[in-house]
């Protein structure tokens, strides 16, 4: 069935001759140019696809659907590199016959090149044969390979997959014996699949659930198991697919009334279109108490980022260590051991927590390494979500005189360059309380409650109301252990307060958003529905054609209208090379 259709560049908008010649307008996704074409609805579109959506809504999207002779073959190791029994190269394209005659050579007779040139394997049977270098014919391993022919196969190209022996020197080898063949190039991350999609093997939803099971395969720890489960099994979409159902709803009225509004009257259809503001005004809401989540989803997937600070000395890489149970940092007595920022994955009460240590906050010397060492210190600072600014209680305390303990025993000094880092999400630990306890004579309780008021005393008046995070605040002693097991458990509600999470977490209570793509499109689907809201009576019209749009990025989100040249490119560069 052939279908044409025309268009404008600038808006975007296009009418199609349906097969009933029925002139409809539809709106183009991705209308950047190369509009004016016509589109084959078939296996093999050469200029796009044509999908009917509900609603008589039809859209048309650009997808760059390339000829064999425009298309390179394309290779890619598709096993995790490192040892490992089997390792396998695969290959796709229509070059990928020469390929195989190129790199892979008979065991039996160590065939002139002239002979290879006519091999031609059989599809779908596995052959034993030498992985060969195709300049010097050296060979460089050998294994099983393995012949798809298109459009039997994943990307519905030819593919040729050589399976080896899974060694960094023989993968490396045959990458780089692939490299030197002009006619095939490396795969771009999630090329292999992106050719599968291209080629009707998937469709959009099957996409967005490899989107998922790529998220679920990569969870480490419980919660992102938790949350990439919602996302597989559907919760996460149902949610926003009752978000795009209103939003649809909401263009149906509109609609209805554009069709049917002289019945009732000018004053019939303010009312009606009033009617039809509020529904979007009930959408922006739930839109938007999803997006005030604090980030919370993201955080989830990706990790809490835990910055640990602090003057030097005061026993920052000893909290790394501790936490991470093993010598990663070097500790030392002497101050600015520590120059650059250290990073570490680690699970903390079953929650993702990206820990980093940093060098001493410290008034600049003249030494440019520290310099640099500092100013990293405060970007992490900047960037983390959580921090724990680590002091050591034997510097920053001092006993009162007798005579004026009005407001306590004690008091504390925090250092300028600490307070100048400070964040709401700040936290305090108060280390080497082995050194304290002769000096103040308190029993911990009472330390602990001093240090508490003594902090809030200490901090300047704008923090004091609106700043870091006192009511978790801990004095330990990493030297003795002294205080630990309280900040661990400490540490682990924090977290949890942090990112909303519980063990009992429901797939209800999950996060809707874990991805910043994702925001982006919550984030515009509000924008057009305010926009939606804006237009007067005159122009419904347009108005109704913002309505579409804010279903349109709800449809990105979900899967149901990845269509995009923009989604596909960002969903496909999320997998790696190789898939
Ligand atoms: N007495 C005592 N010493 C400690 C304690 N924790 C750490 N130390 C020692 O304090 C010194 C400094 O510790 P680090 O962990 O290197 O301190 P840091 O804050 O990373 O230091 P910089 O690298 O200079 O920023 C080391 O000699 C540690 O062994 C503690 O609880 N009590």
């Amino acid at each position: 069935m052939l279908r044409q259709w025309v268009g404008c560049a600038r808006t975007g908008k296009a009418i199609i001759n349906t097969a009933s010649n029925v002139r409809r307008h539809a709106f183009v996704l991705g209308h950047h140019s190369g509009l004016h074409r016509h589109v084959h609805a078939g296996r093999r579109p050469i200029g796009g696809a044509i999908q009917e959506r509900d609603h008589s809504d039809v859209t048309l999207t650009r997808t760059p659907i390339l000829s064999d002779a425009q298309r390179r073959t394309i290779y890619a190791l598709s096993t995790p590199p490192g040892k490992g029994g089997i390792g396998v190269v695969r290959v796709s394209g229509p070059d990928a016959i020469r390929v195989y005659r190129a790199v892979t050579r008979s065991v039996r007779s160590s065939a002139a090149l002239s002979m290879r040139e006519e091999e031609t394997p059989t599809p779908w049977v596995a052959e034993y044969r030498e992985i060969i270098d195709p300049g010097t014919g050296e060979k460089l391993d050998d294994g099983i390979v393995l012949f798809f022919k298109g459009p039997k196969s994943f990307t519905t190209e030819d593919i040729v997959e050589l399976q080896v022996h899974s060694g960094r020197a023989v993968l490396t080898a045959i990458l780089t014996a692939l490299s030197k063949l002009h006619f095939c190039r490396p795969a771009e991350p999630g090329e292999f699949t992106r050719r599968a999609f291209e080629g009707g093997r998937m469709d959009l939803t099957q996409l967005h659930f490899l989107e998922g099971l790529r998220d679920l395969i990569e969870a480490e720890t419980e919660a992102q198991r938790k949350i990439a489960v919602n996302g597989v099994g559907g919760t996460q979409k149902a949610k926003l697919e009752s978000l795009r159902a209103k939003i649809l709803d909401c263009l149906m009225y509109v609609e209805g009334f554009i069709d049917f509004g002289e019945d009732v009257g000018e004053l019939g259809q303010e009312d009606m279109l009033e009617n039809a503001r509020t529904r979007a005004q009930e959408i922006i809401d739930t839109i938007n108490s999803h997006l005030r989540d604090n980030r919370r989803g993201e955080i989830l997937r990706s990790g809490i980022n835990l910055a640990i600070f602090g003057p030097p000395n005061a026993g920052k890489s000893s909290l790394f260590n501790f936490l991470a149970e093993r010598d990663v940092a070097i500790t030392s007595p002497i101050p600015g051991t520590t120059r650059d920022v250290l990073t570490l994955t680690l699970d903390i009460g079953g929650l993702p927590v990206v820990l980093n240590d940093t060098a001493g906050l410290r008034k600049l010397t003249d030494n440019a390494i520290e310099k640099i060492g500092v100013e990293r210190a405060g970007g992490v600072v900047e960037g983390s979500d959580v921090s724990i600014c680590v002091l050591s209680l034997e510097e920053v305390i001092s006993i009162v005189p007798s005579s004026d303990q009005r407001a306590g025993r004690i008091m504390l000094t925090l250092p300028a360059d600490v307070l100048a880092h400070l964040k709401p999400h700040t936290t305090f630990l108060f280390n080497k309380a082995d050194l304290t306890r002769e000096v103040t004579g308190l029993s911990r309780e009472s330390l602990e409650h001093e240090v508490r008021d003594a902090l809030i005393r200490a901090l300047p008046v704008p923090a004091q109301q609106k700043g870091p995070c006192v009511a978790h605040m801990w004095i330990v002693s990493l030297r003795t252990g002294e205080g630990t097991v309280e900040f661990l458990d400490g540490l682990a509600c924090l977290l949890r307060e942090r990112v909303a999470y519980s063990e009992s977490m429901s797939a209800e209570d999950a996060p809707l958003i874990t991805q910043a793509r994702h925001r982006d499109y919550l984030e515009s689907a509000v924008k057009f529905l305010e926009e939606f809201q804006e237009f007067p009576l005159s122009q419904i019209d347009i108005a109704a054609e913002s309505l579409r749009y804010a279903a349109r990025a709800i449809g990105s989100v979900s899967g149901i209208d990845v269509s995009t040249e923009d989604v596909l490119g960002a969903i496909f560069s999320s997998f790696c090379v190789g898939k």
